[in-house]
């Protein structure tokens, strides 16, 4: 039996959860929200996100104690949003996670402030080698993990033993794992199908179709391809499921999250309007941002990304960058 610490009371680390304490590991599991945990503690279910799962009480132990939760614990999975993690993070010692077996992000964004990956902040703040951090990646939406449907996972690791090692916790029946060297490519990969998923919600809420969708998604993947070429070069197979698998189930699945935010903003939602409406959190609204500010130095060509942010934080009317954008795509 593994110790793991989860990071985060949402859905994905809710379904995270329940794989790795079914898989008989104990989780000290932090949630910010004491009346969630006393639900937990009453119930075993989650009482706002999939509270359908019943957890193993021998096994899951929520916690507001964020110290108590990391204390023990092998391994940290991090699976707060990204736009609120750094908070989070950073009330733990600089040496907290000194001694762990590894720091696994299930986070698909990035930490606002700095414009970093997660994994950057983490190996940064906590003076950790990259052979100790992961990501958790793949084409996974948390409701079909709660639903058992068959999903595959990646796990991202400089160290490839690390990558085997987290793999083995979360293979099960419905789940399967493979490991990956590509540590920041499939982290910004993650970041950036995000925001072409949520541009993509916004031409469905004005009315494009899917022959219109099927092109986004394609000259998506020429723009993510071009932007990992520009920021972090080495050969890699955007056609892998870690990359495109993600992108296709985030711009055409009925659970994502970014593609209904984007929905709605295309149906004339304002920003706060639609964020208080969807009670999840959309991370394409925040990568949208740093993702343009990094850009802003590296100078790659990215039409989607560049209508998204003029929607979104430029107040350019849907419609208007629409028109814009669909002269650029081929
Ligand atoms: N959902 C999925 O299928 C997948 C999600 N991910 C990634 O997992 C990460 C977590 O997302 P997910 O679990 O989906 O989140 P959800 O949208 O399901 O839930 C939102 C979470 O954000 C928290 N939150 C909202 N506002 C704040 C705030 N102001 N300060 C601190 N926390 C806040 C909520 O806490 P509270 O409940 O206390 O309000 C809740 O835990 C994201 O990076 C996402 O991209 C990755 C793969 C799959
Ligand atoms: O990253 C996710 C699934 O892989 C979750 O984001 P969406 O809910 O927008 O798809």
């Amino acid at each position: 039996m593994e110790k793991i610490a989860m990071l985060g009371g949402g859905s994905w680390a809710t379904a995270l959860t329940k794989i790795l304490s079914e898989n008989g590991n104990r989780v000290d599991w932090w949630l910010r929200a004491k009346d969630d945990v006393q639900h937990l503690l009453r119930t075993g279910h989650n009482p706002r996100y999939l509270s359908s799962i019943l957890f193993d009480r021998q096994l899951v132990f929520p916690t507001t104690d964020l110290s108590d939760a990391v204390a023990e614990a092998d391994w940290l999975v991090l699976a707060v949003p990204a736009a609120f993690v750094q908070p989070v993070l950073d009330k733990l010692g600089r040496d907290a996670l000194r001694h762990k077996a590894g720091v696994v992000s299930a986070i698909k964004g990035m930490i606002p402030t700095r414009n970093v990956l997660v994994t950057d902040y983490v190996q940064e703040r906590f003076r950790l080698p990259a052979a100790k951090l992961g990501v958790i990646a793949g084409p996974c939406h948390a409701e079909e993990v709660a639903l058992e449907k068959q999903s595959y996972l990646t796990i991202g690791s400089p160290e490839a033993g690390l990558a085997r090692g987290f793999c083995e916790l979360l293979r099960c029946r419905y789940v399967q794992a493979h490991p990956a060297q590509d540590l920041d490519g499939i982290e910004y990969c993650a970041v950036m199908k995000n925001i072409i998923a949520l541009t993509g919600g916004i031409a469905h809420g004005l009315g494009y179709g899917d022959n219109f969708l099927a092109v986004l998604v394609s000259n998506a993947v020429q723009e993510i391809g071009r932007f990992l070429r520009a920021i972090s070069p080495q050969p890699r197979d955007l056609s892998a499921s870690a990359y495109l698998g993600d992108l296709l189930v985030t711009a055409y699945s009925q659970f994502s999250r970014n593609r209904t935010f984007g929905s709605m903003i295309g149906r004339g939602y304002s920003v706060k309007s639609a964020q208080l409406e969807m009670n999840m959190v959309a991370e394409g609204y925040y990568a949208v941002k740093s993702i343009h500010e990094l850009n802003r130095q590296l100078k790659v060509n990215m039409p989607i990304t560049t209508a998204a942010y003029n929607i979104l934080y430029e107040r350019i009317a849907p419609a208007v960058e629409l028109e814009i954008l669909k002269e650029k795509l081929r």
